[in-house]
């Protein structure tokens, strides 16, 4: 992980599995190549093995489901999503909750298989706390914002810049911004107020021409990075 960092995160719109998220992967890592930066798709389980084998990024999953190996009917656990060649996964985003020692167990186990975790937040108190438990990342996404197209970065920056205070506090660990980000300008407003990266989902997912907005993001991000 290196910023600006750029998270996809595909849900589960109608383009999120099948051909079609294969196409749309293979779209977004050619922008990613002739930009040389690194974007992290992550995908449905389901998506997970056909994603790594066709599309040159890094793959990582959805959630992961905090219980141990054993009876445990229908979960998706961390040491499956690394048998199938992801290299990590969000953890505790707010369409996927899980509690407090829940993720201290899931953080343990991602790090023991050596898979990256971006650990999702919904408020910026909770930044510090949770970086103590030594994720890749925090993705700090105000819940309300989701899906809406009224960006983070816009609506409740203070919300960013808190969260950027909060995770100085603690050596190595970056700190993404997501919600409603929608426009270059969005992403560009993110990154200057401090964050390393963002989270985006229905802006990409939802687009006509999903590869030119993922283009203007990362020229927006590099443009904010290298001023
Ligand atoms: O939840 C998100 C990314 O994890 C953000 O979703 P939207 O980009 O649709 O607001």
């Amino acid at each position: 992980m290196k910023p600006p960092i750029i998270v996809i995160n595909f849900k589960a719109y109608e383009n999120s599995f099948g051909n079609k998220a294969i196409e749309l992967g293979k779209k977004i890592e050619k922008i990613s190549k002739e930009h040389s930066v690194e974007i992290i798709l992550s995908v449905p389980a389901t998506m997970i093995y056909r994603m790594v084998q066709e599309v040159d990024l890094p793959i990582y999953a959805e959630h992961v489901d905090p219980v141990p190996l054993g009876a445990y009917t229908g979960a998706i656990l961390p040491e499956m999503i690394k048998d199938v060649g992801a290299k990590g996964t969000l953890i505790n985003h707010s369409e996927r909750r899980l509690r407090a020692d829940e993720i201290d167990d899931v953080l343990k186990r991602t790090k023991k298989l050596g898979l990256s975790s971006i650990l999702c937040v919904d408020r910026y108190e909770l930044v510090y706390p949770f970086s103590l438990l030594r994720p890749d990342a925090i993705l700090i996404e105000p819940p309300e914002l989701i899906g809406t197209g009224i960006s983070v970065s816009k609506a409740k920056p203070e919300v960013i810049t808190k969260a950027v205070d909060e995770i100085r506090k603690s050596e190595g660990i970056y700190l993404i911004a997501g919600a409603g980000i929608t426009t270059s300008e969005d992403v560009y407003k993110a990154l200057k107020l401090g964050a390393h990266g963002i989270g985006v989902a229905s802006a990409v997912m939802k687009a006509k021409e999903p590869e030119k907005v993922v283009e203007d993001f990362i020229t927006s991000a590099l443009k904010a990075i290298s001023s």
